[in-house]
């Protein structure tokens, strides 16, 4: 379980408060109105930010303490993923080798292997410039199963795409985490998405993100906040 437990983190007037727990290889969307905290929420559990109180538990491990690169979170932003200098095999590499050294030919093949599951097939010479959005997408997405980190938070990460490519893009991340057996953390603007998308919704509103409640029972009857959110 990753378990936010009593946790409480504070900015100047702005507070978020979490106790909640979400289960290994479950598809969690994170809603709520700006500003609520959602991306705050994520930075909390992929250790950005540290909790002003409280703690943060993996399989029962307190990871309060330990920096993001050391945490089981693999973290997916809206944009600027990938290193704009370096070609597509040397940014992925670096999930292989995190100090930047030499790739093997193993390392390499790995990461032509995940350019080929999703779609990228003999594009590691590519710098992320000289991609499609939809492309640069995919290669974050090659990243995440490179990391085969258990938990995947992603902060509005396919915003920037059109509709049928966010759904295509949706579908991938779904098979990547089925492939990893991943929990998914997927913050969104879209009430679609976490209809489509997400098992589970945490809905973030008026400074606590709520334990999560099953997709269909929160639609088939919203809270007034979400009500409030879904404007009607
Ligand atoms: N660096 C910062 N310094 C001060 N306040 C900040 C900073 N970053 C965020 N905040 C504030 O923290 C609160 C939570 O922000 P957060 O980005 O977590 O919300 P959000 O729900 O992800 O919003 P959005 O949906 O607009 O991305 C907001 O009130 C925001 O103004």
């Amino acid at each position: 379980m990753l378990r936010l437990e009593d946790v409480g983190f504070g900015q100047g007037a702005f507070a978020l408060s979490a106790d909640l727990a979400l289960a290994p290889g479950q598809r969690v969307a994170v809603i709520g109105p700006s500003g609520a905290g959602k991306s705050t929420l994520l930075d909390l559990i992929a250790g950005f930010r540290r909790p002003g109180r409280g703690r943060v538990l993996w399989q029962g491990r307190d990871i309060t303490d330990v920096p993001p690169d050391r945490r089981p979170v693999a973290m997916l932003f809206q944009e600027n993923n990938l290193f704009p200098h370096l070609d597509l095999l040397r940014n992925l590499g670096l999930a292989l080798r995190p100090d930047g050294g030499r790739l093997r030919a193993s390392d390499r093949a790995a990461v032509e292997a995940v350019l080929a599951r999703v779609g990228l097939e003999g594009l590691g010479g590519r710098r992320p410039g000289a991609l499609s959005g939809g492309q640069q997408s995919r290669a974050a997405l090659a990243r995440v199963l490179l990391q085969r980190r258990p938990v995947l938070a992603l902060d509005e990460p396919f915003a920037a795409l059109g509709p049928a490519l966010k759904t295509e893009m949706l579908e991938l991340l779904r098979e990547v985490a089925e492939e990893l057996g991943a929990l998914v953390l997927l913050v969104t603007h879209d009430p679609q998405d976490a209809r489509r998308f997400a098992e589970e919704v945490v809905l973030v509103s008026e400074g606590v993100a709520q334990a999560p409640v099953e997709t269909g029972v929160l639609f088939a009857d919203p809270p007034e906040a979400l009500r409030a959110y879904l404007g009607g």
